[in-house]
């Protein structure tokens, strides 16, 4: 029925203040006030309409993404609105285009990467859109090893100009979002050439485009690398490709704030580490993790909202079917899902903080925190993508069959997230990153040089490698110091065993590349700890709102046991935790998941999500999702004629000749 809210009884069970609660996941009340006026203004606005992406042909659905971003940005300007509010606009908005690399990646590698004058001359014309720009690092041969990258800029003192070309197939630049057929310029990572000699690569602004009539510059040859997985989905960007022909650019486009080449060819590289030419990427690894706990909550506020609508089975008094989110087993799949998305969002929090600590000490030459840094990016971007796909997938099949149709908004929300597990760094690559970093610490354990920050734990060595966890009963596992402990142990004591086992090998690098499946491992182990210690942080913290700490410490032990449960293996097999233990925990989780049930869908609704934004009909917030189904389907193409075309030709012969054969 129209107007009627079908899940009016399930907000009536919540035992918290769900409009605080609204405040605690947007981080602030200005920040819940800017998204909740913000995702309203989009829903509103009929151009940013998105149900019709899936039977939208690939040429149509690019035109759409570009009438989009065009009249966001004259809204955007119209309004006045500042950066914050045109971030949260692009995110409501939902299409994957062009705008998020030029904003994402362009903008910050010329701020990140340019000296103060390049800064003046290029970031006016970026932040009025008057030129467009993307990130063009990887190569048809290869993503992950940057430092493999074939494309060179050669500097010709004759012209004071460098010569950026592509010297085989496999250098094509390939990938790069808003390539295709939109950027005027882009962040060209080449191979820099001075006097012969190969100082690695190094970022460049290169123009591709006339700024006239938008054709490639004479030298570049520029197009899209095609479809990708799903209808609609990523398909509205354009990911592209590009190849250099001996290609001319001022020596003033290298950008260089990290390192230059003068006039005379000289490479004069500064004492800061090379490694902040990869600093656009360490930026958007940080932005990575805040915006998995968007994905997984939209997921989990769908497969919630559905599963208290969905009855199956009566139960065995008879009565009412029960509704499926009263099954323990949906419980058990959701209900984890539901305290990562908001694990998600704290540790994202938290990793803002330590990116802007971060940037600050390097404008302070202070490069200590660097490695940490990269480490906690990579290693969270890696943990929570990875978590998340599997987690939107997951919701999926929690809302059954009709979690594959397209209008339950769960296939293209998983399409348009699952490559967050490959770009800005393959998953697997990213947690060996973390692992070097621990290797790293564990050797230097015992030198006097104190591990700090989210390695801090590693400094306690001597009672972590030792200690006994002294859980005795199911709510032991509610007390945040145990629950700490038994993951720090697991992460010491598995990293711990790796190095043991690296100082096996007298060469260490084949003893790393033998070792990789357990290093990725205790990599995990590390961040998971990382992600638990600030979900227990948070809610150990000052939080308003009647039953809103309870129902956070309820979802942060849900968490945590999920995982404890999840990963027993290690748990138990570096005696971290006993079977009768791990076995507490269990029965612990049970209870919690009782306890979270009255208050699932109000936890959903904290969300703040529009419909729009979720587009979803199986997570419409009034639940009315039966009419709706058949509404949706009335709308497929399929259904605007009664006889499909195709039947004269190919239905009907078949049939006539089945007719044919049976009277023979
Ligand atoms: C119209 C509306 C407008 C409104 C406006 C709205 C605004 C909208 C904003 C939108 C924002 C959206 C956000 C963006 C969306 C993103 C979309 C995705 C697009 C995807 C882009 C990409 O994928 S770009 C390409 C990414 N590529 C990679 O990630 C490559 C992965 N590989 C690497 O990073 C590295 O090569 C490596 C990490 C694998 C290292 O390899 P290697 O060992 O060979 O390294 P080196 O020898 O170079 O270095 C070794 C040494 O350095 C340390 N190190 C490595 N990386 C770093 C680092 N980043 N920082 C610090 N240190 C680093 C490494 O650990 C080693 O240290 P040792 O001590 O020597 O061990
Ligand atoms: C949707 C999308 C958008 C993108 N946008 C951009 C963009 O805007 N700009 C840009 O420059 N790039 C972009 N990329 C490229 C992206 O950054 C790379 O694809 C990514 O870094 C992975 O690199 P790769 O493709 O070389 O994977 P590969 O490294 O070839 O990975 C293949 C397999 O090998 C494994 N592997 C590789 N190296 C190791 C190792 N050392 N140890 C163990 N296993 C290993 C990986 O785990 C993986 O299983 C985009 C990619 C996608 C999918």
């Amino acid at each position: 029925m129209e107007g009627v809210d079908h899940l009016a009884d399930e907000r009536n069970k919540a035992e918290f203040d769900v409009e605080e609660m609204k405040i605690v996941w947007a981080g602030s009340r200005h920040a819940f006030q800017v998204s909740n006026r913000i995702s309203r203004l989009v829903a509103n606005d009929p151009i940013f309409e998105k149900s019709k992406r899936a039977v939208m042909s690939r040429k149509e659905l690019f035109k759409n993404t570009l009438k989009k971003s065009a009249h966001a940005w004259k809204m955007i300007n119209e309004l006045r609105l500042s950066d914050e509010e045109s971030i949260r606009f692009r995110s409501f908005m939902d299409q994957p285009g062009f705008v998020d690399l030029h904003w994402g990646m362009f903008v910050p590698a010329i701020k990140g990467q340019g000296t103060e004058e390049q800064q003046q001359k290029w970031l006016p014309l970026a932040n009025n859109m008057q030129i467009i720009g993307c990130y063009a690092q990887t190569e048809l041969g290869h993503g992950s090893h940057v430092q493999g990258l074939e494309t060179t800029a050669t500097f010709d003192p004759q012209t004071d100009q460098f010569i950026i070309h592509s010297p085989t197939q496999t250098s094509s630049k390939w990938w790069p979002g808003g390539l295709g057929k939109v950027s005027t310029h882009a962040v060209v990572y080449a191979r820099l050439i001075t006097n012969g000699k190969d100082h690695g690569v190094h970022g460049f602004i290169v123009q591709l485009r006339s700024l006239d009539d938008h054709s490639p510059l004479p030298g570049i040859t520029v197009g899209d690398i095609g479809m990708k997985f799903g209808n609609g989905a990523y398909n509205s960007m354009d990911n592209g490709f590009l190849k250099f022909d001996h290609f001319r650019i001022p020596r003033d486009q290298m950008l260089m704030r990290l390192s230059k080449v003068t006039r005379e060819g000289k490479y004069v590289a500064s004492d800061v580490p090379r490694q902040l030419v990869y600093g656009t990427m360490v930026f958007v690894r940080q932005s990575i993790v805040s915006n998995a706990s968007n994905a997984l909550s939209r997921a989990v506020c769908i497969a919630t909202r559905y599963s208290a609508v969905r009855r199956q089975f009566a139960s065995q008094n008879g009565g009412t079917e029960t509704q499926v989110i009263d099954y323990k087993t949906q419980q058990n799949r959701l209900f984890p899902l539901l305290a990562s998305a908001y694990a998600f969002r704290f540790v994202g929090e938290w990793l803002k903080w330590l990116y802007t600590d971060v940037t600050q000490r390097l404008e302070a030459s202070d490069f200590a925190t660097l490695p940490e840094a990269h480490a906690c990016t990579a290693g969270l971007k890696s943990m929570t993508t990875s978590a998340t796909a599997d987690g939107i997938e997951e919701c999926r099949k929690l809302c059954g069959g009709h979690g594959y149709l397209w209008c339950s908004g769960l296939p293209e929300l998983f399409a348009v997230y699952v490559p967050a597990c490959t770009y800005e760094g393959d998953n697997v690559v990213l947690q060996l990153q973390v692992a070097r970093f621990l290797m790293k610490t564990v050797s230097q354990l015992g030198s006097g040089k104190a591990p700090a920050g989210t390695t801090e734990y590693m400094g306690r060595a001597q009672h972590l490698l030792k200690c006994r966890s002294s859980v005795k009963k199911a709510e032991d596992w509610l007390n945040p110091g145990m629950v700490l402990e038994a993951f720090e142990a697991r992460a010491l004591r598995m990293a711990v065993s790796c190095a043991n086992n690296l100082s096996k090998f007298e060469n260490q690098e084949q003893g790393f590349s033998e070792l990789l499946a357990d290093l990725v491992e205790a990599a995990i182990a590390h961040c998971q700890l990382i992600v638990v210690s600030k979900f227990i942080a948070k809610i150990e913290g000052e939080i308003k709102g009647k039953g809103v700490k309870n129902q956070l410490k309820n979802l942060c032990y849900i968490y945590a046991l999920h995982l404890l449960h999840k990963h027993l293996g290690d748990f138990l097999s570096t005696d971290s935790v006993t079977p009768e233990q791990a076995s507490l925990a269990s029965h612990q989780l049970r209870s919690l998941y009782s306890q979270l049930r009255p208050n699932a869908v109000a936890l959903v609704d904290a969300f703040n999500y529009t419909d729009h934004y979720l587009g979803s009909v199986l997570g419409r917030y009034d639940g009315n999702v039966y009419p709706k189904l058949f509404e949706e389907a009335l709308k497929d193409p399929l259904n605007d004629s009664v006889v499909p075309d195709g039947y004269h030709e190919y239905i009907r012969p078949l049939i006539k000749q089945h007719i044919r054969s049976a009277r023979l």
